[in-house]
């Protein structure tokens, strides 16, 4: 057995108490074997926690991550005209060598801001889940469907694609990457599509991942055309399972709160993007109380601009806050618990517990910082303060990725030019 122990630090714990103590990982399990005082001895390799917090690495239920290469490509633009007049276009000219590049720039970011885990939707999955293997990282893969404004051939093709990339990818880079069957959106996907292959993903023993009521224009013509809400038609269509979990719910009403809740299916908010397309204030307070288990996503750095779940978390409290006009609305310690625990229930992983037996993908924060002076109140340093500079260590399945802000499974520096260069080569085919 190889032992690395994380020494020497304040061990955030599941009920969100921090006690001093070292933390034992069996890197051949992968799983945390003891917490407690003085484990450096049975350790092959320490990694130094001394004024810093450990927490579980934080767990992004919803992203895009090859959408880095499009950071700063198109801003200020409500979600549908920024789609159709800037993204889908530039998507249209991306090669599979730049879905690499942009995601190996986005793992890189997560794994510096102390992510270990994250699901993700886009195309090219084959590309993306090479990266992913290499980086280190967990991952909930999926191929995104569209089938609007594609002749029936082409959408039958695309989401026989993402039950095919679920079925060949799920357990893969060692059970790391798991996968999903992933329609884009309600309105996006044609039902007679849902009809034909959420069954297939059931009997593939997948779930099923989606963008729901992320803005009004999505919520209306589905009222219209089937006299339901969103999340009332998901249901007739078998897509409001326990595995299952959507992205956004931001306009949902009483009933599909309800909805949500009876059924099981989690939530993925996600602050910064719904506030920077100006989609709306998800009621997360409502859906706390109402039962519905909510996660955290930062959805693709074309529309947040960044991939850091400490950012998020404050994005979290701040706008629950505003949406409630309540300031105990969703407090430090529900936005912890959709950083981390919750965040891994939505997305069907067992990450984001510092306990024994649990895996061991953590996140050590140097507390020696001013903006982290005094330290009051860690929880709420986490959620308020912390940022993505902050984070020391990153740790997955037992493997250190980031040593003292130097991460070891990726260059920073090679990943940083490629993706330079393919950004730079897709503005000119696209933008000439
Ligand atoms: C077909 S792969 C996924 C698809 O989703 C697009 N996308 C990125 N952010 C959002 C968002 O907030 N709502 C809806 N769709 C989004 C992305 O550009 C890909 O085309
Ligand atoms: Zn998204």
């Amino acid at each position: 057995m190889t032992m690395l122990a994380i020494t020497e630090g304040r061990i955030l714990r599941p009920d969100l108490s921090v006690t001093a103590a070292d933390v034992l990982i069996d890197r051949d399990s992968g799983e945390i074997s003891a917490i407690g005082p003085d484990l450096a001895g049975d350790a092959d390799e320490t990694l130094d926690a001394a004024n810093s917090l450990v927490t579980p690495g934080y767990v992004n239920g919803h992203c895009h991550v090859a959408m880095s290469l499009l950071r700063g490509y198109a801003d200020d633009k409500p979600l549908d005209a920024w789609l159709q007049e800037d993204i889908w276009p530039a998507e249209g000219a991306l090669t599979s060598d730049d879905v690499r590049a942009g995601a190996e720039l986005g793992l890189l970011e997560m794994i510096k801001s102390g992510i270990t885990a994250f699901a993700d939707m886009y195309f090219h999955i084959p590309d993306i889940a090479d990266a992913v293997e290499t980086a280190g990282l967990r991952a909930r893969l999926g191929h995104g469907i569209v089938t609007v404004g594609k002749d029936g051939d082409a959408a039958r093709e695309d989401a026989r694609t993402s039950l095919e990339i679920a079925r060949e990818f799920d357990g893969a880079a060692d059970g790391r990457i798991s996968t999903a069957f992933m329609p884009h959106s309600l309105t996006t996907v044609g039902s007679e599509y849902l009809d034909e292959f959420v069954p297939d993903a059931r009997a593939a023993g997948v779930p099923v991942h989606y963008h729901a009521n992320e803005t009004e224009d999505e919520v209306a013509p589905i009222v219209d055309e089937r006299g339901v809400r969103p999340l009332e038609y998901a249901a007739e269509m078998g897509m409001l399972e326990p595995e299952d979990f959507v992205a956004h719910a931001v306009h949902v009403d009483d009933t599909e709160i309800d909805l949500l809740a009876e059924a099981g299916t989690g939530v993925v908010h996600c602050p910064a993007s719904n506030m920077k397309l100006a989609s709306g204030m998800a009621p997360v307070q409502q859906l706390l109380e109402a039962g519905v288990t909510v996660g955290l996503g930062t959805d693709g750095a074309a529309s947040n601009n960044d991939l850091s779940m400490l950012d998020e978390a404050r994005d979290a409290a701040m706008l629950g806050k505003l949406a409630a006009d309540d300031a105990s609305a969703v407090p430090a310690e529900a936005v912890v618990d959709m950083l981390t625990g919750e965040s891994a229930a939505v997305i069907g992983l067992e990450s984001g517990r510092l306990e024994v037996g649990a895996p061991a993908d953590l996140a050590v924060i140097d507390l020696e910082q001013p903006h982290l002076t005094p330290p009051h109140d860690l929880v709420s340093h986490l959620t308020y303060a912390a940022a993505a500079a902050d984070v020391r260590h990153t740790v997955c399945d037992g493997r250190i990725l980031m040593r003292d802000r130097e991460v070891l499974t990726l260059d920073e520096a090679a990943v940083r030019e490629n993706a330079l260069e393919a950004a730079e080569a897709l503005s000119a085919r696209v933008d000439g």
